[in-house]
């Protein structure tokens, strides 16, 4: 007697798609969902998708093997194995492509993206819970009608029986999206497999489409890739859960007004950031002139970020001047419940400016510094109120990158630290909670790894030969271009002394004139002032020559192997310091900092993930072997903490921390 048959989710969602953990456990083994999708498709009643919220995954799969899809308007959508390192492994490789066409189906199942659905205006409005499905770019045969057409036979209705629409061009299509994939992979092995799986869809039938899905998933399900981003997905979740047990909150509400002081380059892209995130904010700046500047940049910004959105400048607001205010007035501090300063990174006009703010705020408001390195208890110090004094460190563009590093000081409460961390939620960033030391965790991390990069040019090796090395590795751009990129004159404390080995080589670089791509030449020669596109320097190759020769210093070839181990084990190696200490409360802390701040491949988890993997041993044998021969040469000398954690016998991560006897009591 049953008629039809919907499928439909609990709480407002249909399926976020397969247990994510299972994918590691053993008693997955053997269970696939595809035949259970196949079973629905070959069922002889009608069977329906209701789809509220989101379908991700497995569960857009469930979706596709219905005969009808209806959505609500604001369901999501998306094939998001890919950024675990899968592929839509229930048959979706060799579904999506026969209801959506190759392109749209490509796009969706190598980048993963998820899609929220385009209401055509003339749609009428009454059927707003349950609309049919409707993705943008796509084959009118995705919407479906909402009423099942009484006796209507279901062949037509089983995607598996549909042929994959053609393309006049289809091989050259093909390739020509293959080269693309591989370019935004970065050494990622799932969006190429993924490719390969719709290909296959193109090429063979239904049932042999699905075989060969099948093989590329389960390459991919065993890969070390897979491991690490699943591990990657866990952690982002992971840090940002953090409770006192008094419970300590703060809600950023409509009410709430934040204030930015300082309209440089990370002024401007907070207040972008900000306002984006529909908080009314008020911009800051000592002096008219730079007020003026800073307005420009921030309008330039915000109309740039409106483009990208679908009711653009409307949903901004940002010519309200309830939502988004310029001034140089400091009176304005008087009224708002969070500072953000973004000032030049100077300790004495740091703290000139934290007294000032101490003054003239009202009692309860947080004050937030942006700095990369400095000390927050000295900056705190200035002020009557060091509890509600904070870091938070954004990442430039600060309107574009995830990661807030979210620094206490001695005496921040847990209201400002859970106050930073609403801050990060509400503005979509992650936030991650550290300690307070020089360069906080990430540059700390970072300073080792540059050194060790201009060491290796003093010992023979040349800017170009490092950065492919890295970037081969993953990471979008090695440590010279980013250089280049960020200026040389922006002060990289690698060249700090403190008694060990210190190269002069980007003072010098500086000294004449290469200050990066604002110059024109730096680590390597661009077209012109600002321009872009890195060329090897033989300018570069001789002033390096007659360095090694003034300093005696002998070249040798230095080969990738030896360029890789000396930057990433130094940065890995200052990572156990830092544990140590108790700068970050986990490894996790350090691997969601090097994935969403500094452009580690995501795929191979984190710095302290990956040193997980190739395997705690290997690397104290390595950093061994290097400090031993280069005795001068800082960040070389071994962790005592990855002594321990080796003389322990190489625990898994996780255990890591218990290893240690000093508790975080912040975290
Ligand atoms: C039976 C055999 C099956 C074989 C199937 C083969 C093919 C199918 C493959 C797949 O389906 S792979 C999974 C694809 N799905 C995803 O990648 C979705 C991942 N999740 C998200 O994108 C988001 O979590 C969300 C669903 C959009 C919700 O986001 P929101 O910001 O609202 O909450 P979160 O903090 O992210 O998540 C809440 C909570 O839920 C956990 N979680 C979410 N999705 C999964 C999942 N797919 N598997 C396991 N756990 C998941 C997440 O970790 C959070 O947990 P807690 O931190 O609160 O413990």
């Amino acid at each position: 007697s049953v008629k039809a048959v919907m499928i439909c989710g609990e709480n407002g969602k249909f399926s976020a798609g397969a247990d994510i953990k299972g994918f590691s456990s053993p008693k997955r083994r053997g269970i696939a969902l595809g035949p259970i999708v196949s079973l629905i498709e070959r069922s002889e009643k009608p069977v329906v998708a209701a789809i509220e919220g989101v379908a991700l995954g497995g569960g857009l799969e469930v979706a596709l093997g219905c005969h009808y899809r209806i959505a609500h308007v604001k369901a999501r959508m998306g094939l998001p194995e890919v950024t675990i390192g899968l592929l839509p492994g229930a048959e979706g490789t060799q579904r999506l492509p026969r209801l959506v066409g190759v392109p749209a189906a490509l796009d969706m199942i190598t980048t993963g993206k998820v899609l929220c659905l385009v209401i055509p205006p003339a749609w009428p409005k009454t059927h707003e819970f349950l609309l049919p499905m409707y993705l943008p770019d796509v084959d009118a045969l995705f919407c479906n009608s909402i009423f099942l057409p009484p006796g209507q036979p279901l062949g037509p209705r089983r995607l598996s029986l549909k042929p994959v629409p053609k393309l006049p061009n289809m091989e050259a299509f093909l390739s020509e999206a293959l080269v693309k994939v591989k370019k935004q992979a970065h050494g990622c092995l799932a969006p190429e497999l993924c490719f390969q799986a719709v290909k296959a869809a193109t090429e063979q039938p239904f049932a042999d489409g699905v075989r060969r899905e099948q093989e590329l998933f389960n390459v991919l399900l065993t890969s070390g890739q897979a491991q690490a981003l699943q591990y990657a997905f866990f952690a982002e979740r992971a840090v940002q859960k953090w409770t006192t047990p008094s419970g300590a909150s703060w809600k950023i509400s409509d009410s709430v007004s934040l204030l930015s002081l300082g309209l440089g380059t990370m002024g401007r892209g907070i207040v972008t950031s900000l306002v984006k995130a529909k908080i009314p904010v008020v911009a800051l700046e000592q002096d008219l002139e730079y007020l003026n500047m800073g307005r420009k940049a921030v309008m330039f910004l915000l109309e740039r970020e409106a483009m990208k959105m679908e009711q653009g400048a409307q949903t901004l607001d940002f010519h309200n001047p309830a939502r988004l205010q310029f001034t140089v007035d400091f009176d304005v501090l008087r009224d708002v419940d969070l500072v953000i300063e973004a000032v030049f990174e100077n300790m004495a006009l740091k703290k000139e400016i934290f007294h000032k703010l101490s003054r003239i705020c009202k009692p309860g408001a947080f004050l937030c510094t942006n700095t990369s390195a400095l000390n927050i208890n000295e900056i705190a110090s200035a002020t009557s109120r060091p509890q509600q004094v904070i870091g938070t460190h954004f990442f430039s563009p600060a309107h574009v990158m995830k990661l807030l590093e979210i620094i206490y000081g001695h005496h921040t409460s847990p209201t400002t630290i859970a106050t930073a961390m609403q801050l990060a939620k509400v503005l979509k960033k992650v936030g991650v909670v550290v300690g307070n030391c020089f360069g906080f965790a990430g540059n700390r991390m970072m300073f080792p790894y540059a050194q060790q990069a201009v060491f290796l040019l003093e010992e023979g090796s040349r800017p170009e030969a490092v950065d492919q090395v890295i970037e081969d590795f993953g990471f979008r751009i090695g440590p010279f271009r980013m250089s280049d990129l960020a200026g040389l004159d922006v002060g990289t404390p690698a060249r700090q002394r403190h008694g060990h080995r210190y190269s002069p080589l980007p003072d010098l670089l500086c000294e004449n004139g290469r200050f990066g791509q604002k110059t024109g030449k730096g680590w390597y020669q661009y077209e012109k002032a600002g321009g872009r596109t890195a060329k090897p320097d033989p300018w570069l190759h001789s002033f390096l020559s007659q360095y090694r020769d003034t300093h005696r210093i002998k070249t040798r070839f230095i080969d990738q192997e030896e360029i890789l181990e000396r930057c990433l084990f130094s940065l890995i190696n200052e990572g156990f310091d830092i544990l140590a200490e108790g700068i970050a409360s986990g490894p996790e802390h350090l691997d969601v900092i090097y994935i969403n701040g500094y452009g580690w491949p995501k795929h191979r988890g984190g710095p302290m993930f990956y040193a997980s993997t190739v395997g705690l041993s290997r690397i104290l044998a390595k950093l061994q072997k290097y400090s031993e021969a280069h005795p001068d040469v800082p960040g070389l000398q071994p962790s005592a903490f990855l002594k321990k954690l080796v003389a322990m016998g190489n625990p898994p991560l996780k255990e890591w921390m218990s290893y240690l006897s000093r508790p975080n009591n912040k975290l």
